[in-house]
C-alpha cells in the first residue's frame, strides 16, 4: 500500500532545484525557482513529483485520488530548513552570564574565569543520560515548530571521554527516536578542561589518541570540530586535531574566527574542512582561501546579535565566491534561540544577505554543509519530502514580518508532523 501525499495550490512553492552536486555561490545564491499556485507529490516519504497544480493533477489523476491532501492556498512552501550548527545536546541555561554580560563582562572574561563553556561542561557532566536527553528533545520538539527538519548536533560540553561519548549517545537515541534527522559532530576540542588549564597540550593528546579513535570506532560522529580561538584551540594545535580526525574518517569544520582574526579560515582551507564556521572576524585572505578551496562558510548571526558584536561579512564573502549557509548556533551561551527563521531576519537586516540568498542558506547550502544534499535540502524528485509550509502568501513575508513564527505546516519524510503550529 503506497503513502500518498499532495500539497496543491500553494501560493508559492520554492523549490530550490539545481544545487544538490555543488553548493550555491554567487548569483546561484538568488536562484531559489519560484512556482506559482504550486504542488508537489510525495509518495512513500519520497517526492514523486513538483510542478504547477494543474499540471500535477493532469499528469497522476489516479495517485491523486487516493492521496491524503493538503491545501496550501496563500501559503509558502519550501524544503524543510536545514540548521547546520547546533550545541542541541547540553544542560542547563546561563541567563546569570548574560546579565553579567549587560552589565560589561565579555563572553571570554565569563569563560576565563571558569564560567562560559565550563559552566555547562559541569551541569552536562553531572546531568544523567535522561536528562540530557529530555532537555534535548524539548528542544528538538521546538526547532521543529520552526520549519527545521534536519539538524546538526555536536558534543563538546562532555570534554572527558566519558561524557563526550554520553552526549553523542543522546544525540544517536534522538536521531532514532524524534521527528527530526540529527547529523553528529564530534568536539571534544570545545574548551581545555580547567584541569588541564596550565599544561593544554595534556588535553590536546586526550583529544587525539584517547576520544577520536574511540568516537570514530563507535561510528558515533561524521564530523570533528574545534574552537580555534585565542585562550581556546591555538591553530597548531587546532590542525593537529583536525588532522587526526581525518585519519579517523572525521570530516573537519571549525569554530573560526569568532571573536578575533586567528587563521582560523585559513587554517580551515589549509585541512579541507567541510565548512568554517562564525567568521565574525575573518581576514580578506582567509576568506580568498575559503573560495578557492571551496570551504563552505556557515554564518551564525544570532551569536553576533546576542554577543553584540560584528557581524560577519557576508556580503564580501558571497561575492569573493564563498558558499554559504546559515544556523542558529543553538547554545547556552551565545546564542540560546532555537529559531532559524529569526536566524534567516538577521541574515537581511545585519548582514546585507537578499531573501533569495537567505533560503538557499537554510536549504541546499545548509544540506551541503553536513554532507546530505544529496538527499535533502530541496524539493526535487527522488528527494526525501521535508517540506515546510509557512502561512505567508509570498517568501518575501518571511523576512519582512520579522522575529514571528509562521510555520503552519511541517512534512518529514512525507508525513505531517506539526499541523497548523501544534506538533502531531
Ligand atoms: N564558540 C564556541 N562555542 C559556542 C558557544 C558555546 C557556549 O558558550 O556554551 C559557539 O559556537 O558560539
Ligand atoms: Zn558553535
Amino acid at each position: 500500500m503506497t503513502d500518498l501525499l499532495f500539497i496543491k495550490h500553494a501560493a508559492q512553492l520554492i523549490t530550490v532545484e539545481g544545487h544538490s552536486g555543488t553548493p550555491a555561490k554567487k548569483q546561484a545564491m538568488s536562484e531559489i525557482t519560484v512556482i506559482e499556485n504550486g504542488a508537489v507529490l510525495v509518495q512513500n516519504g519520497r517526492i514523486l513529483d513538483v510542478g504547477e497544480t494543474s499540471a500535477i493533477e493532469a499528469k497522476y489523476p489516479n495517485l491523486i485520488a487516493d492521496a491524503k491532501q493538503i491545501d496550501a492556498t496563500n501559503k509558502t512552501v519550501t524544503p524543510g530548513l536545514i540548521d547546520p550548527h547546533t550545541h542541541l545536546v547540553h544542560a542547563g541555561t546561563r541567563e546569570k552570564e548574560y546579565a553579567m554580560r549587560l552589565q560589561g563582562k565579555t563572553y571570554m572574561d565569563i569563560m576565563n574565569a571558569g564560567g562560559g563553556i565550563h559552566a555547562t561542561t559541569r551541569a552536562t557532566q553531572e546531568a544523567s543520560f535522561e536528562q540530557l536527553y529530555a532537555e534535548s528533545k524539548a528542544r528538538l520538539d521546538k526547532f521543529l515548530l520552526h520549519g527545521v527538519t534536519t539538524v546538526e548536533a555536536k558534543s563538546g560540553y562532555g570534554l572527558s571521554l566519558e561524557h563526550e561519548i554520553k552526549q553523542l549517545e543522546v544525540a544517536k537515541k534522538l536521531q532514532q527516536d524524534h521527528y527530526m534527522d540529527i547529523v553528529s559532530t564530534f568536539m571534544g576540542a570545545h574548551a581545555i578542561p580547567l584541569a588541564d588549564k596550565d599544561n593544554p597540550e595534556h588535553f590536546v593528546d586526550q583529544v587525539i589518541n584517547e576520544m577520536i579513535p574511540e568516537v570514530s570506532r563507535r561510528g558515533l560522529a561524521t564530523f570533528n570540530d574545534v574552537f580555534c580561538e585565542r585562550g581556546v584551540f591555538t591553530p597548531k594545535q587546532s590542525r593537529r586535531i583536525l588532522e587526526a580526525g581525518k585519519e579517523h574518517g572525521l570530516i573537519p569544520k571549525i569554530h573560526a574566527d569568532e571573536i578575533e582574526p586567528y587563521g582560523g579560515a585559513e587554517l580551515a582551507a589549509e585541512v579541507g574542512a567541510i565548512s568554517a564556521d562564525h567568521l565574525l572576524r575573518a581576514s580578506s585572505h582567509g576568506i580568498e582561501q575559503m573560495a578557492v578551496r571551496d570551504v563552505m562558510a556557515v554564518l551564525l548571526p544570532g551569536t553576533a546579535f546576542f554577543l553584540m558584536a560584528e557581524f560577519a561579512e557576508a556580503r564580501k564573502m558571497i561575492d569573493r565566491g564563498v558558499a554559504v549557509a546559515l544556523s542558529t548556533d543553538a547554545n547556552p551561551g551565545s546564542s540560546p534561540t532555537l529559531s532559524l527563521p529569526f536566524i534567516m531576519n538577521l541574515g537581511c537586516l545585519k548582514m546585507g544577505m537578499t531573501p533569495e540568498e537567505l533560503l538557499t542558506a537554510t536549504t541546499i547550502n545548509a544540506a551541503h554543509a553536513i554532507g546530505r544534499a544529496d538527499t535533502i535540502g530541496s524539493l526535487e524528485k527522488g528527494k526525501q519530502a521535508d517540506i515546510t509550509i509557512f502561512d505567508v502568501p509570498n517568501y518575501l513575508t518571511l523576512s519582512y514580518q520579522y522575529g514571528m513564527n509562521h510555520v503552519d505546516t511541517v512534512i518529514k519524510k512525507g508525513v505531517p508532523v506539526v499541523r497548523e503550529k501544534q506538533l502531531q
